[in-house]
């Protein structure tokens, strides 16, 4: 995400729509127990146990209040609730649950989410409950095979053995092989622009997950265009008579149509629902206005417009000039197996750092970096070392800021302080999850102090202990600082050339790529 879009995000006006000035407030509903729950399906209750999860947060109450409960997904749902509070399954769950009743295997729910790391994390939670109901569920996710995909994704006919079938008649026939798909937007547009049989016509619930990002994103038109392919005609009865389509979107299997054979005969098709949700959900009314929401519900937890999670303490540490790197190794070598996740402000700077403190002699840390320079197969592998606890700190910069769900970490480190308000409540979020308790420190220069404390009256805290390292503590790790460094310097040097070739090598791809591209389409 541009930094430009960031600010523009930041500077969103004050104005608010009608609707979101008279929100449902979470911060009032109770945790509910799941065998209090009304109307949960006994398989699903018996699935959240396997879980370890034997009562709902309050978000996850309010929105099946709204869904399953007397709300009966009349309305759409828009849902600002703070970073760990449970958004992923307030919205599984009801989804599940309400598919859970269906005939005919169709898609019929789709979830959208900004990275491949994080559809395949939802993806999980689906894959937790919906099986448990006879469910299957699907990804379409940027830098998977997209043949292996399909494969998922679609069902073919069977073929009786020795007859001969016109293959055109045989794309009639094809029939989706999931219930519900978990997608990032440009694989999900491959698949609405290219792939036979892929089809949004039976969609009845759409989430959009991390929206105020993903509004930020055009992605190909994909939600006006997803929008379009799930519209009905107002009396419901008949398909849109406006012609469609602009030619760009292949085949044309995707129109929504009226679906007789689905048991929808003489009535009107049921209006497509939708669920946006996010920790920092955007106010802006020319936003908000894309999604083309029906009678929205707002959702939010406190009176505040960002709240962040009950338990999470936030520390400051200011350092002396050119000391960071020493107070940071300082930080971590004062904790045992704790897990970290450190944030910096680019991928170069994320890969400097890393290096540097693997160069510490003596030190105990062996940190792991994940960013957007890497390829998406390190990237998975060290989140998955993360996940697994082979790996103790994890330095990153802002491509695992959102909604990345990691158990057991107990500390965040802002290296750099993050530039806005929202990158500080999604950075500082990755720690006091599901309830538990964090630390979030954010590591400053003398002239940012002034920059963070209108940072942190932005994001609603208002107690920031002031954190400090023992000057003797200091002295030990600024020796093996400067070897380090230099370590450093070296490295870097050797590596400058060979980088050279890398970027070029890496340029004439990227051209290869883009030409074969725009020749497929
Ligand atoms: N009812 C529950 N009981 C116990 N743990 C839960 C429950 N619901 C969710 N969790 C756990 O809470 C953690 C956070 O959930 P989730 O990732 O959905 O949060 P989120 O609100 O989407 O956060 P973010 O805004 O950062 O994306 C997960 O580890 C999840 O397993």
């Amino acid at each position: 995400m541009g930094r430009q879009e960031e600010a523009s995000a930041e500077r969103e006006t004050d104005l608010v729509v009608p609707w979101m000035r008279a929100p449902v407030d979470v911060s009032h509903v109770e945790n509910c127990a799941l065998e209090t729950l009304p109307c949960l399906d006994p398989r699903l209750s018996k699935a959240l146990e396997k879980m370890d999860i034997s009562s709902l947060f309050p978000v996850q109450v309010a929105v099946w209040h709204e869904t399953i409960g007397p709300g009966g997904f009349e309305r759409d749902l828009c849902v600002n609730s703070p970073t760990g509070s449970g958004k992923t399954l307030s919205y599984a769950l009801p989804i599940v649950q309400i598919l859970s009743s269906r005939a005919v295997r169709c898609l019929r729910a789709l979830v959208v989410l900004p990275t491949r790391d994080l559809a395949l994390q939802v993806k999980d939670v689906f894959d937790a409950i919906a099986p448990a109901v006879g469910l299957s569920v699907g990804s379409a996710v940027g830098q998977s095979s997209i043949a292996g995909e399909i494969s998922q994704l679609i069902k073919k006919p069977k073929l009786d053995a020795g007859i001969c079938y016109d293959p055109e008649d045989l794309s009639q026939n094809l029939e989706s092989a999931v219930d519900i798909l978990v997608a990032t937007p440009g694989r999900l547009m491959d698949h609405i622009n290219n792939t036979k049989g892929f089809t949004l016509e039976h969609l009845r619930y759409l989430v959009v997950d991390e929206t105020d990002r993903l509004l930020r994103e055009a992605y190909q038109s994909w939600l006006p265009t997803v929008l379009k392919l799930t519209q009905t005609s107002d009396d419901g009865l008949f398909p849109s008579s406006t012609p469609f389509l602009p030619s760009a979107f292949g085949s044309l299997q995707t129109i929504r149509r009226q679906s007789v054979e689905r048991g929808f005969k003489g009535k009107p098709y049921p209006r497509l629902v939708k669920m946006v949700l996010s920790a920092t959900l955007t106010q802006d009314p020319s936003k908000l206005i894309q999604l083309d929401l029906h009678h929205p519900l707002f959702m939010t937890t406190g009176e505040s417009r960002y709240r962040l999670p009950e338990k999470l303490e936030c520390l400051r540490l200011t350092c002396e000039p050119g000391t960071k790197p020493v107070s940071l190794v300082a930080l971590l070598n004062s904790w045992e197996d704790e897990k970290c996740i450190i944030f910096t402000s680019s991928v170069e700077t994320t890969r400097r750092l890393c290096i540097l403190l693997n160069l510490f002699g003596e030190s105990k840390i062996k940190a792991k970096e994940y960013s957007g320079g890497l390829d998406q197969s390190v990237r998975s592998k060290v989140l998955k070392g993360f996940r697994k606890g082979d790996i103790q700190f994890l330095v990153t910069s802002d491509a695992l800021t959102r909604g990345t769900d990691v158990k057991g970490v107990t500390n965040v480190i802002n290296y750099d302080m993050p530039p806005f308000a929202k990158t500080f409540i999604h950075r500082a979020g990755r720690t006091a999850r599901a309830g538990q308790a964090g630390r979030c420190f954010t590591l400053l220069n003398k002239y940012e102090e002034r920059r963070f404390s209108r940072l942190l009256k932005k994001v609603g805290c208002d107690s920031c202990t002031t954190h400090s390292i023992p000057s003797e503590t200091l002295d030990f790790y600024r020796d093996k600082y400067a070897t380090a460094l230099e370590l450093l310097k070296e490295l870097v040097e050797s590596e400058a050339p060979k980088k050279g070739r890398q970027a070029f090598q890496h340029n004439s791809r990227t051209k290869r790529n883009k030409t074969t591209t725009s020749e497929q389409a």
